[in-house]
């Protein structure tokens, strides 16, 4: 059975946290519990709030719908730009921007926060948190951030070394700071915080580095931890001391096999946590298991809970109330990571408050939020892992050949980047429909049967990931077989009502508006604006850069906005191949529209690649060949798979240190760039291995010289 129903504690609220105390005690909880409902009463009154987006997906519900509608399908066409402001990175900006009483807070790649004027984009204040280069390898997926949460005054966010930080609004200065892991340990945060009930809830992500998920929360006033659950079980016999404790070893324990503690577990929450204000509980969306190879993982055995669930907390004690796990005994890296959305429907005539969750795997999910079962679950893009989920056990009928750990191998429909990832979808409770920014990547999985765990890197258990055929043709057939769509599906109806097709995936989050109006930007660069009921376009935007982020919408002095950051990066921009000639790029933005705005980006700046440096030694075929396969192994997940880098990093065929032994030597191993990000790898590499890898780029640039590659 799928499905774990626990202690139906619901409503009691902070009365827990004052069971065991005496009168006086009791009087003060009283007194906390007073202000906790005071700051959170803005919060819990945001649907109503059209003028501001207070929280990460406007409201507690999560719905990334705007009730505005000053700009609608009548006017779309009138949208321009009303303001532009430039960030100082060029790395992915994945951040959905909050915007509190004409105020704009931004949080930025490298964790920045920036604050600017809503109605014009001037810079109020910056905040650096200075993050330390060498921890960009902690990051799995690009050094970005995904947002700030905001309560009475306060702004939080985290950081890619792990800091949790509260920073008064209205100055930027810093009130309080938590590290919230070890910052030793490859555990970033990408994700945004949440607030509710006095407290700030905060993940992170490593759970393909070894790493074993948690959630901990803080008191939103002083920082002090309140507790913390683990998603999976540790050692077995070791207890944390945490609200998980219990419910591990009582009910996930029994579903793991074999020493998974020694080599990672996984189980990160690095996107979704939201709070259902109706039946006060958290959900938390927990990734995928590490190793991804359930056979090295977990013996091959067991459905390994907590991954691949949405896990249902207690947000005063973090004790756990149900649990759904999406994907039993995941294998494919089929978090459950992506954004919940809470909504009333009604279904078989009877209204039911829902979660809608579109995972990676593939299939759209509507959850009752009362019991964890779900009430459907069904193939949003095709699916071939699993045949469908049966509703009577919950549980997903799995291919037994998508079991690669045991048929050998297994080509999935969609894979690790997701029929969906963390781009963020939207409700719109006037339509009906959700609107998903969907994708279709084919995915390869093999087992490696020579697996040796690597403390700090990717471990996924499968056989040189992200290997890609060696003939541009063949790359170039599969980059063309890679889509991405944006769809509008009706929960209720069980199915796709309009869809609009895009060049490729890795496409931008969407908003939806009162306007009837969908925004969403794409992974070439243009901002688009749909007509929610048809799909038909209304306006597009030439933003010069990929947009990837989830945009917002507000009002300021009676105009409303729409906001959006644009800027290339996340885990498929880094790790994918790219056959473009790099060009000149464009900064991180945050691009606002309005009806009848003026403002013009200025011209992009035309720059000729640099050339294909290869130098003119002769390396051997066997270190060549040995260089290709530690590339893959240890460099392709940042600089592109084969070498070619889509740009986000350097392509270093084109590199001038691939010429020069010493100065690659000073990069690989002595780390020289550390503080750009390129730590030393001398704790995986030795000299003759970054020499190999010199090899083979030098090989690499020699073969696209030689063939004329732009
Ligand atoms: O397992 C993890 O802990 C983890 C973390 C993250 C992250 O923190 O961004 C991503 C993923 N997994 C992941 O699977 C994934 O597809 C992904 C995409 C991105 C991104 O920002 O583009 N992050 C992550």
């Amino acid at each position: 059975m799928t499905i774990g129903i626990a202690v139906s504690r619901r409503n009691v609220g902070a009365a827990l946290s004052c069971t065991l105390t005496l009168a006086l005690a009791l009087a003060g909880c009283r007194a906390e519990r007073a202000d906790v409902n005071k700051s959170d009463a803005r919060l819990l009154s945001a649907t109503r709030d059209a003028d501001n987006w207070l929280s990460h997906g406007r409201t507690y519900d999560e719905t990334r719908f705007s009730p505005l509608t000053q700009i609608n399908g009548g006017n779309a066409g009138q949208l321009g730009l009303a303001w532009y402001a430039d960030l100082d990175t060029f790395r992915g900006q994945e951040g959905t921007p909050l915007v509190v009483d004409g105020v704009m807070y931004a949080t930025t790649a490298w964790s920045k926060v920036v604050a600017l004027d809503a109605a014009t984009g001037k810079r109020l204040w910056e905040f650096d948190p200075k993050v330390p280069g060498d921890s960009a390898i902690h990051a799995c997926c690009d050094v970005v951030n995904r947002g700030a949460a905001y309560s009475d005054g306060r702004l939080f966010f985290g950081t890619v070394d792990g800091r949790l930080i509260a920073l008064d609004a209205r100055t930027g200065k810093q009130i309080w700071r938590v590290q919230t892991t070890d910052p030793k340990q490859p555990m970033a945060i990408s994700g945004a915080p949440r607030v509710a009930r006095g407290k700030v809830f905060i993940g992170f992500g490593g759970a393909d580095q070894g790493m074993r998920g948690y959630v901990s929360a803080y008191d939103e006033k002083t920082g002090r931890l309140a507790w913390r659950f683990y998603t999976v079980p540790g050692k077995p016999g070791e207890k944390d001391g945490a609200a998980s404790d219990d419910v591990l070893e009582r009910m996930a324990g029994p579903t793991w096999a074999g020493e998974w503690w020694t080599i990672g577990g996984g189980g990160t929450v690095w996107d979704s946590i939201v709070y259902d204000a109706a039946m006060n509980r958290l959900y938390i969306g927990v990734g995928n298991g590490g190793p991804w190879n359930r056979g090295i993982r977990s013996a091959g055995k067991g459905d390994n809970l907590f991954i691949g669930s949405i896990v249902a907390l207690d947000p005063d004690t973090g004790k756990y109330l149900w649990h759904y796990q999406e994907t039993p005994g995941d294998q494919w890296d089929f978090t459950s990571t992506q954004q919940m959305t809470l909504a009333d429907l009604t279904i078989g005539g009877r209204s039911r408050k829902v979660i809608l969750h579109a995972p990676k795997n593939g299939f759209f999910y509507v959850i009752d939020r009362e019991t964890g079962k779900p009430l459907s679950a069904d193939k949003y893009v095709p699916v071939n892992w699993a045949d469908r989920v049966d509703l009577k056990t919950g549980r997903p009928v799995i291919d037994p050949r998508a079991r690669y750990d045991k048929s050998g191998n297994f080509i999935a429909t969609s894979g690790p980047w997701g029929a969906h990832n963390w781009h963020p979808m939207a409700f719109s409770s006037q339509t009906g429909l959700v609107y998903i920014p969907a994708q279709q990547i084919p995915a390869v999985y093999t087992p490696d049967g020579a697996f040796k765990y690597r403390p700090g890197l990717l471990n996924m258990g499968l056989a040189e990931p992200g290997n890609l055929p060696k003939d541009k043709a063949a790359i170039e057939a599969m980059l063309q077989s890679f889509e991405g769509r944006l769809i509008a599906w009706d929960p209720v109806a069980r199915k796709e009502v309009w869809r609009a097709p895009y060049k490729g995936p890795w496409n931008g989050g969407v908003l939806a508006t009162g306007g009837d109006l969908v925004f969403q930007g794409d992974a070439e660069g243009t901002f688009h604006s749909y007509d929610a009921r048809s799909g038909e376009q209304r306006w597009q935007f030439d933003a010069q850069e990929p947009i990837m982020a989830g945009p917002v919408s507000y009002r300021v002095n009676g105009a409303q906005y729409v906001a959006v950051m644009a800027g290339k990066g996340g885990a498929y921009n880094l790790a994918m191949p790219s056959y473009a000639a790099p060009q000149a790029r464009v900064p991180g933005r945050i691009l606002a529209f309005r009806l009848g705005g003026t403002a013009k980006l200025p011209a992009r700046e035309k720059a000729p690649p640099p050339p294909y440096a290869p130098s003119a030694e002769r390396f051997s075929a066997q270190q060549v060949a040995r260089g290709s396969h530690l590339f893959s192994a240890t460099c392709a997940v940042c600089h592109g798979s084969e070498g070619l880098s889509s740009g986000v990093l350097p392509d270093l065929r084109r590199s001038g240190a691939i010429g020069d032994a010493r100065v690659f030597r000073q990069v690989v191993i002595d780390g020289v760039l550390a503080d750009q990000g390129m730590v030393s790898f001398s704790r995986y590499l030795t000299p003759q291995d970054a020499e190999a890898i010199r090899a083979y780029l030098n090989a690499r640039a020699r073969e696209a010289k030689a063939k004329g590659e732009p």
